[in-house]
């Protein structure tokens, strides 16, 4: 039981705290990004409270940036990887039973192919799109797809969103350099 909950604290911890590190770190190197969130969140919350789950919904530049986060920042990048079970061909790859597979997301999230502008963070993409993290577009695979997909997926989002919002309204953020 032990070794079940610390899979699960290392599984829904890290994964989370590296994303929000990630959406600060491009937040701070994007201050107009920044700022835009910080006016959603004023005219969205308000100044005189914290952000509550409730308001996610409402929030969308604050989910655009979470998704934006994620497409460049996966925290697996290569995900776990799972074992072909049977000789299968993938376009024209035959996989051998048995094989290791890794799913690179990091560099599906940076091809050309999938994306415009890939290496730009721009929450904006996301705005008037339907794509989710939810494993139903494959260009997005945060939480991988189908089975095997992260079961933690609908609490480590929502971890996500409420701590990332939070520190973007509460806190003035700066760089060191910002201060010099
Ligand atoms: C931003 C937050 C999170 C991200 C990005 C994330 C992502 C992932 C990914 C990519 C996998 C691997 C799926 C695979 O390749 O097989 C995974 C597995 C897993 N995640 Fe998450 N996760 C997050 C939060 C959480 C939370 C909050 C929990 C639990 C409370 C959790 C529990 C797990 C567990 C138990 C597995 C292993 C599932 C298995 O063995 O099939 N995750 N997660």
């Amino acid at each position: 039981m032990h070794r079940k909950h610390d899979d699960l604290f290392g599984a829904g911890i890290d994964t989370s705290t590296v994303t929000i590190e990630w959406a600060l770190a491009e937040l701070l190197g994007h201050p107009h990004i920044l700022k835009k969130l910080q006016d959603e969140l004023s005219s969205v919350v308000g100044s005189t409270r914290l952000v509550q789950e409730s308001d996610i919904e409402n929030l969308p530049y604050l989910r655009a940036v979470v998704k934006e986060t994620m497409r460049l920042h996966p925290a697996l990048p290569l995900l776990l990887p799972h074992a072909a079970r049977q000789q299968c061909q993938v376009n024209e790859y035959d996989i051998p039973s048995g094989t290791q597979v890794y799913v690179n997301v990091w560099a599906i999230g940076r091809d050309p192919n999938a994306w415009e502008n890939p290496l730009m963070f721009y929450p904006e993409r996301f705005l008037d799109s339907k794509m989710d993290v939810r494993g139903h577009h494959f260009e997005l695979l945060p939480f991988r797809s189908g089975r095997r997909a992260c079961p933690g997926l609908a609490l480590g989002i929502s971890n996500v969103h409420l701590m990332l919002a939070n520190l973007v309204h509460v806190f003035e953020w700066a760089t060191l350099t910002d201060s010099t």
